[in-house]
């Protein structure tokens, strides 16, 4: 693929309600995308950083960066560009694999356009809908949370992850199951609010027979969540520890984790997901989609990630309306708790281009 030239897009989407997490409350996203222009197509991707360097050392601003200065650059020098040639170009940046993945995500979806074909057959995929989670924040109050708990599970959301932080995880927990009922898919998501010497603590959320606990230590800290798996009994998943195919295969060995949470925002690109994909399974390790509150680019190619086999349990795809009241894509729409893999060549979406204006604060023309 010949290049012509990169935009940097910068989007700000109000959430539809504040979304609270253990490291802080998001109440809009501003977005980094990426348009790569080729001779025979044009490709997006979405980088899922924050605005701040709370969820990873990774934040929007450093993403434009260090994408202007170092990671673009470095592609225009390739001889030969397609997506398997990105990685290993910006290997030898350290890090910023939010940043690399977008990049990738872009030249991979004009590489497939180019070709008519879909990121989901690409990447191996094996349904045409997937089952679907919702996310659901850290509020004020228990009647709050179960208020909005029932309105996602009106909506047909076939499971429930709940935010926890010390001083608001097993009340929640019991006030959701106690309401709710045993048969409610349920987990919850730490962000690494804990430490190992929390273990006793968490081993109260045992008795409500969750899905799996979310990465309840720091994210450097492999040996301490295998040393907690020995006290809790709820399956341990971790998210922001495994940033690639060789993190997941050591955390697995020395277990600690017994399901992975994939993002490919996290990990640098779809290709690497679908490397973590392969040795969860090889492991017998069940794995599913995460999310990071993306517009319809980016929850188009999670949703076909997560048409993969070993991806088997629902992940956090939900609808475009459960974070934007209006989509930069055609929406998203829930439909019996699933949504349906896009079936157009590479992501199989493109930005509205009058709504992308409405919410554009600045663009960036790279010329190559
Ligand atoms: O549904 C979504 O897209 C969000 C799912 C979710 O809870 N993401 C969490 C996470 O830690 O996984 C997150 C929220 C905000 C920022 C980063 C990550």
């Amino acid at each position: 693929m010949k290049l012509t030239g990169v935009e940097l897009r910068r989007i700000r989407m109000p959430l539809v309600a504040p979304f609270r997490t253990s490291f802080g409350t998001e109440n809009d996203r501003d977005v980094l995308l990426i348009r790569v222009v080729a001779e025979q197509a044009e490709g997006w991707g979405e980088c899922v950083a924050m605005s701040d360097p709370l969820y990873s050392s990774e934040y929007v601003d450093a993403a434009a960066d260090v994408l202007t200065r170092f990671l673009v650059p470095a592609l225009t020098a390739l001889p030969r560009l397609d997506a398997t040639a990105v990685a290993p170009a910006l290997a030898k940046f350290k890090g910023h694999r939010m940043a690399k993945a977008a990049l990738e995500t872009a030249i991979l979806d004009a590489e497939l356009r180019e070709q008519g074909r879909t990121l989901a057959r690409e990447l191996g995929a094996v349904h045409e809908r997937v089952p679907c989670g919702v996310s659901v924040g850290i509020m004020d109050s228990i009647p709050e949370l179960l208020d909005a708990v029932d309105g996602y599970l009106a909506e047909g959301y076939l499971r429930i992850k709940l935010k926890i932080q010390p001083g608001w995880d097993v009340e929640p927990v019991r006030a959701v199951r106690e309401r709710f009922g045993d048969d409610v898919l349920l987990q919850v998501d730490a962000n690494t609010a804990y430490t190992v010497g929390d273990a006793r603590h968490l081993a109260r959320l045992d008795p409500f027979g969750l899905l799996l606990i979310e990465q309840p230590l720091d994210e450097e800290d492999i040996l301490g969540h295998a040393h907690l798996a020995k006290t809790v009994r709820t399956p341990i998943c971790l998210d922001e520890s495994i940033v690639s195919a060789r993190a997941a295969a050591d955390a697995i060995k020395l277990g600690a984790c017994e399901i992975v949470n994939i993002k490919p925002g996290r990990v640098g690109g779809y290709l690497e997901a679908k490397r973590i994909h392969d040795v969860c399974a090889a492991n017998g390790v069940p794995v599913w989609a995460g999310g990071m509150l993306e517009t319809g680019l980016g929850r188009a190619a999670n949703v076909a990630l997560a048409a993969l086999p070993g991806f088997t349990l629902p992940g956090d795809t939900s609808a475009s309306g459960r974070y934007y009241r209006t989509d930069i894509t055609e929406p998203f729409v829930l439909d019996d708790g699933h949504l349906s893999v896009p079936t157009g060549p590479g992501i199989g979406v493109a930005p509205l281009p009058d709504r992308l204006a409405e919410v554009t604060t600045a663009s960036q023309w790279l010329t190559l």
